[in-house]
């Protein structure tokens, strides 16, 4: 390995001392030479590197170990020791130094003082000063700011972490450092110039919650903020796109981005951008767009939403239809007689890409299945797709776990997706290529229209449109290097504001889930016995509830946080951090669940949590862990697995995870020195999920080159 991938990967995964280099060098900057003050640019190459989180100036926190582990194989991370100090770390800490110097005089100015200075900033900005030449000022006054309104004064941790965004970096924090109070720093600065700053979120409920939280903070220094929701009209989105910050999802600005992009086209008023300009953004005016340009995007959950998310394009789709009859009526025939279709006989799977086929006497059992006269007038091929298609719903997508069933805003029922990385409804959107289709015609609830393409954009191009971008993330981990790569910014790990004391327990195998869940619940009843709160995580909402039956019959008294119980949400999470509390959730409680801990809580030994399961990205186990030892406080974990797990099927094959589910139906007691097997498991299907993005890329950057060449829009010209 070269030692500049060495050090991305140490970087990135905060590996154990014993694997990572030593003491890797201090890496020269050779872009930012210390002393320059150039206004960064997303695009510029800068090498990713550890600040200096021994640096004296970095009070009141000297980081310690990361985590420790008890009882295990694993051994206690290395505390980051640099013997040089960065030429970029040194700048940075003269803009700290410099910010720190204002505090004691904006303290004794009165608020008036305050927001006239903010305007003052925002009319240098407008006049063309460099915005790194206003950030000392700037991050004193949010500081300031957010002492007075919020009670929470930005840590000099969270200052470094808003420069390193405010030039172009990933900054990784961990969960519950305060991602949501270091963004108003590099929001606030970008916005300055009027063109508008955007955080691009996950979902819906993040945006409103972290924007609502931290309003009076920006409307104190005369800044307002927007927000952009899945249901907004057109004219409540141009309201919120008019204000200098902007909180949405990132879904939501790509979805308006291609209306916008529509809208012009349909009104001949499409800049000359799509022959490859790049300069992002529309000067065209008009009222009936909604976005004003994109200038700065900081994308929380940087990881989830330009790694995960960019897996699959975001498609609008075209209202014309001719066949509609026809075509819902093959989905409901094909649903009908999936059940009727045998493994290895009728169809195969491939291992690699998971892809259904008909075998011959599968296509000949088509064939001989009765139709109705619509249904025969579809192609033969198309029959066997369909088929394909039902049989793969029929045993992958599972109710109230990949999906609900709900009652529709029109009285229809409607199928919506769990999104489960997050564990929430996922509002609006849906499965491609037939398969949200199949699988209403699977629930036997109306079939919403197969629609063609009419826009598309991928996540990749929708954030290299920004001239500004950075993001923020708990967990960058593994995917550094892809970050860096794609869209080039670096990621940069920023220290704790006080030392992590969360303790990892060793990881627990079982043969099955019932004997897991078993043990999990042992595991509940003695943390429980001692007064300190329990938080268990589920993949899904069926197995949240199979846990919470079996707390019952053991006289556990527990809540379930599910996307079957937001209207609870707040209510429940706002108890969990109490003397005895047991909670059973989902991802829910994943990233923006901030479960504040009772006094006397602390003193016991923090919230306790179990993952019941690994999910297809380490770094969303990580999130769930997150939950506790926030802020320096105390707390622990333990990752229990079984040999049924769909982790073992997705990482090592069916055949491999039929074995080994064989094996763990005759197990007696534990297998806890498999956990390895789960660990690659999960590293594999990580590494599959990379490839597939990978190639989207590759053909996303040639089909758009192909459409440039023949003067076609490559978001708006799209192939079915
Ligand atoms: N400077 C500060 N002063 C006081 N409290 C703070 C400060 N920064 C953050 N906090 C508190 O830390 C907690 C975690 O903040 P937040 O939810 O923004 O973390 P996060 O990094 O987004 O975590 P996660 O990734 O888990 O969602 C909140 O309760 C917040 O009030």
């Amino acid at each position: 390995m070269t030692e500049k991938k060495r050090k991305e990967t140490y970087m990135a995964t905060g590996e154990t001392q014993s694997d990572a280099p030593s003491e890797p060098p201090p890496a020269a900057d050779p872009i930012l030479p210390p002393g320059n003050e150039k206004e960064p640019m997303h695009g510029e190459l800068i090498d990713a590197e550890i600040p200096d989180v021994a640096s004296p100036s970095l009070s009141p926190a000297t980081p310690g170990t990361s985590e420790r582990h008890i009882g295990g194989t694993h051994k206690a991370l290395s505390p980051f020791s640099r013997k040089g100090v960065s030429p970029r770390m040194i700048r940075w800490r003269r803009k700290l130094t410099q910010i720190n110097n204002l505090e004691a005089l904006l303290k004794t100015e009165d608020d008036t003082t305050l927001r006239k200075r903010s305007l003052a900033l925002r009319y240098r900005a407008m006049a063309g000063e460099k915005l790194s030449a206003l950030l000392p000022e700037g991050y004193a006054l949010v500081r300031e700011a957010g002492r007075r309104t919020l009670a929470m004064r930005h840590y000099d941790v969270q200052m470094i972490g808003g420069i390193a965004l405010f030039e172009g970096c990933i900054a990784e924090m961990q969960t519950g450092e305060g991602k949501t109070l270091t963004a108003t720093l590099p929001l606030y600065l970008h916005a300055l110039v009027g063109k508008g700053a955007h955080l691009a979120t996950v979902n819906d409920y993040l945006a409103k919650r972290d924007a609502e939280w931290m309003r009076p903070l920006y409307e104190s220094l005369g800044v307002d903020v927007g927000i952009i929701q899945t249901p907004d009209e057109q004219k409540d989105r141009r309201k919120s796109y008019s204000c200098a910050v902007t909180y949405g999802t990132a879904k939501e600005f790509g979805f308006d981005f291609l209306r916008d992009r529509l809208l012009l086209r349909a009104q001949n008023r499409l800049q000359t951008e799509m022959l490859g300009d790049g300069g992002g953004g529309f000067s065209g005016g008009g009222d009936e767009v909604v976005m004003r340009g994109m200038h700065f995007c900081l994308v929380d959950e940087a990881d989830s939403i330009l790694i995960d998310e960019a897996r699959t394009p975001l498609i609008i789709g075209s209202i014309e239809d001719t066949v509609r009859d026809q075509i819902v009526e093959t989905y409901q025939w094909a649903s009908e007689h999936a059940p009727e279709f045998e493994e290895d006989e009728h169809f195969e799977i491939d291992d690699e890409t998971k892809q259904y086929e008909l075998t011959s006497r599968g296509r000949q059992k088509v064939r001989a299945l009765p139709k109705s006269d619509l249904v025969r007038t579809m192609g033969l091929v198309d029959l066997y797709e369909y088929i394909e298609r039902s049989v793969k719903v029929y045993l992958e997508f599972l109710l109230d776990r990949q999906y609900v069933v709900r009652p529709g805003d029109k009285g229809v029922d409607e199928i919506v997706i769990v999104d489960e990385f997050t564990g929430r409804l996922a509002e609006g959107r849906k499965w491609r290529d037939g398969i949200h289709q199949a699988i209403e015609a699977k629930e036997k609830i109306e079939i919403s229209v197969p629609t063609g393409q009419a826009a598309r954009i991928t996540v990749q191009d929708l954030f290299l449109r920004y001239p500004h971008l950075a993001g923020m993330t708990g967990t960058a981990a593994t995917s550094a290097s892809e970050l860096k790569r794609i869209y080039r910014t670096p990621v940069i790990r920023v220290p704790t504001n006080r030392p992590p004391k969360r303790e990892r327990l060793s990881d627990r195998v079982f043969g099955t889930i019932l004997a897991k869940y078993e043990a999990v619940a042992d595991e509940v009843q003695n943390v429980n016995a001692e007064g300190r709160p329990v938080l268990i995580g589920t993949r899904s909402i069926d197995k949240s509830v199979i846990l919470s039956q079996m707390l019952t019959e053991r006289n556990i008294e527990h809540e379930v946080l599910n996307a079957n119980n937001v209207a609870k949400e707040a209510e429940i999470v706002s108890a969990a951090g109490g003397r005895g509390k047991v909670t059973v959730a989902t991802n829910m409680a994943g990233r923006g669940t901030d479960i504040k801990l009772d006094d006397e809580i602390e003193s016991l030994g923090g919230m306790h949590v179990i993952c019941t399961e690994l999910h297809d990205a380490a770094r969303i186990d990580r999130q769930l862990i997150g939950r506790c030892g926030r802020q320096g406080d105390r707390g622990s974990y333990r990752q229990y697995l079984s040999l049924d797990d769909d982790i073992l099927k997705s990482g090592l094959g069916p055949d491999k995870a039929e074995k080994l589910k064989t094996k763990g139906e005759v197990l007696k007691g534990s297998a806890d020195k498999q956990a390895n097997l789960f660990r690659k498991a999960q590293r594999k299907v990580e590494r599959k999920h990379f490839r597939d993005r990978m190639v989207l890329m590759h053909h996303e950057k040639e089909r758009k080159k192909m459409q440039r060449e023949i003067g076609q829009d490559p978001y708006l010209d799209t192939p079915d």
